[in-house]
């Protein structure tokens, strides 16, 4: 028996009872160790030992199975503890209230609100479908979904969800190995039909007919929306009672077409189509000329949201939430095309475009087209254009893998081309950064532009002999890389900007000693580098290559130092 202020396994403190179920009790716990709050679920002890055995195998169950899922709407469960004889569920702790609370105080939700929620559950649901094997969950109902203040949707409780083809059902009494009445599909009650994705379908249909009639289907008969509330959309009630079809190839045949036509359920309704004429009608030319770049496949969740032109928020959240990559970018890009001066969504672009370390030739040329496009709006606000243009030249120059095409101009360099052609995409964005007095990181996007600048134009320099005199400062530039790289903690700026050294230290010492660095100042900016070496971790291929190079450049930029200052008669100075 758990009780408030007990301190379970050493670590988790109980603060209180948050819920209660069918069959347990949900306890708030901090974690002493972590200092974080958790849902703690106790399953109700019961004197019937062959019911107990139930629970702890249906428990068991949902434990393994949500251990495998990583979804933003699921929360995850990190610890299974049996307490003498308590079985207890420790899982992420969900701010909000359970849909079922919120129709019971609030009654019928507003149409734009419960089509949000639904565009979420079809998410989740569709990503719980697209596993292998497929995974049902089974048992869609208010009770089962909680919603954040911020207005994420958070499924909870798993204990009958089930993996297609998996004997192993947990069973726990009729009710619950069937789901649950009224929100169930017809063919879960029926012992000889077997149950797919569109049983899903039906239940999330029904959980929105309650949430938009105030109709509890346990106890009324699922009917169109609009007999129980006539103002609602046309688009709507044909949505519910599509997904509510008895038979399951009447349904939809998966939650992304579900969710596409919630999407898009005003454009459905007459009426609203007639007002949205009126009030968008220049907009809508826009937004649908942006959209018409997308060109995002028709089976995806969030594909032609372009219509939706006034939920900026709604994509940039969908973005966020997404677990896949091109769902999130299409999202952003739809955000774009609805307020196509806000940097938000391209700033998140290029968080995912560089999370696997390489700016492709394809994800340049979609950054490009739609920032050069919007340019003009964006600029606008000086500030953000300048943040942005400092992250965009960041992208390039640590990322970009593309066109590694060679200017006559570059040096040559054992790292090969690609490093010049980076600084060279790099560097007009920096000039822009830099060029904005207020924005605070003027200084170092000037850095960058000027070290850009000087790879690009020494050969020339050199070849007609006017090169003396840049090597100091390019050095002093390459010092305060270095010293950045050190204080940023992003090992690909470090590595990165480590091999641009040693490669300047193994090919220009005389220059930089010609122009009066002295050898400490060059020892130092060397130990830096060390120190960068020392501190990175290799999480990716390409990042402990960048390291190895580095760990190799080292000692020869440190001889070369040394050959540095060597005086032709071979005394070391
Ligand atoms: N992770 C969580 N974070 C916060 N509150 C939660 C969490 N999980 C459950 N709750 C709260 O506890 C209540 C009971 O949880 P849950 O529905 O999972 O229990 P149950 O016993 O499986 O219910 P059921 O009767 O549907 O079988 C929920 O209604 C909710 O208010």
């Amino acid at each position: 028996m758990v009780v408030v202020n007990e301190l379970i396994r050493h670590r988790y403190r109980i603060l209180g009872e948050i819920g209660a179920g069918g069959m347990s009790v949900v306890h708030l716990a901090r974690d002493e160790r972590l200092n974080k709050l958790w849902a703690v679920k106790q399953i109700r002890g019961s004197s019937d030992p062959v019911r107990r055995d139930l629970v702890v195998r249906s428990l068991t169950v949902e434990a393994a199975m949500i251990k495998g899922l990583d979804h933003p709407a699921i929360p995850r469960i990190v610890d299974l503890i049996d307490d003498d004889g308590d079985l207890l569920v420790v899982m992420d702790y969900v701010e909000g209230r359970t849909l079922e609370s919120i129709i019971d105080s609030d009654g019928p939700q507003r149409e734009d609100d419960v089509a949000d929620w639904g565009v979420q559950l079809c998410d989740v649901l569709e990503y719980l479908h697209a596993r292998r094997p497929p995974v049902v969950f089974r048992d869609m109902k208010p009770s089962n979904v909680m919603l954040t203040p911020d207005g994420m949707v958070k499924l909870i409780d798993f204990g009958i969800a089930l993996e297609s083809g998996t004997e192993d059902r947990p069973h726990i009494g009729d009710d619950r190995t069937l789901g649950t009445p009224g929100y169930g599909a017809p063919e879960q009650f029926d012992p000889n039909a077997s149950v797919d994705s569109r049983a899903d379908v039906y239940a999330l249909g029904a959980t929105l007919f309650h949430l938009l009639t105030g109709s509890d289907p346990r106890r009324n008969a699922i009917v169109t929306v609009r007999t129980i509330r006539p103002g609602l959309s046309e688009g709507m009630e044909r949505i519910i009672s599509r997904a509510t079809s008895a038979c399951p190839g009447d349904r939809y045949a998966g939650c992304v077409e579900m969710a596409y036509d919630l999407l898009h359920y005003r454009e459905r309704d007459r009426a609203h189509r007639l007002m949205l004429v009126r009030r968008w009608r220049g907009f809508l030319a826009a937004v649908v000329a942006v959209a018409a770049c997308l060109a995002f496949g028709g089976a995806s969740l969030i594909g032609a949201a372009y219509v939706t032109a006034i939920d900026f928020d709604h994509w940039m959240r969908v973005g966020s939430q997404s677990t896949r990559p091109d769902h999130a970018r299409a999202a952003y890009l739809t955000a774009i095309g609805i307020k196509p001066s806000s940097t938000a969504p391209y700033g998140r672009l290029i968080a995912l475009y560089t999370a696997d370390g390489i700016l492709s030739d394809a994800e340049e040329y979609e950054y490009n087209t739609v920032i050069t496009q919007n340019a003009e709006l964006l600029r606008a606000d000086a500030d953000e254009w300048a943040a942005l243009s400092y992250e965009t030249g960041k992208m390039y120059w640590y990322y970009y893998a593309g066109s590694s095409e060679r200017s006559t101009a570059d040096p040559p360099s054992a790292e090969g081309d690609q490093r010049y052609a980076r600084m060279r995409a790099a560097s007009q964005w920096m000039r822009d950064a830099a060029s904005n007095t207020g924005f605070a990181e003027r200084s170092m996007a000037g850095v960058y532009a000027d070290i850009a600048e000087f790879n690009m134009g020494i050969v020339p320099r050199i070849n007609d002999g006017s090169d003396r005199g840049e090597y100091g400062p390019y050095f002093g530039r390459l010092k305060n890389l270095v010293t950045a790289a050190g204080r940023g903690g992003n090992d690909v700026l470090g590595m990165d900007s480590a091999n641009l050294a040693l490669a300047a230290m193994q090919v220009y010492p005389r220059k930089f000693r010609a122009d009066g660095v002295d050898r400490a100042d060059m020892e130092r900016l060397l130990e830096s580098v060390g120190a960068l070496i020392e501190s990175t971790v290799p999480t990716t291929e390409s990042l402990d290559g960048q390291r190895r190079d580095a760990i190799e450049g080292l000692p020869c930029a440190r001889s070369a130092v040394d050959n540095a200052f060597v005086d032709v008669t071979g005394a070391s100075r």
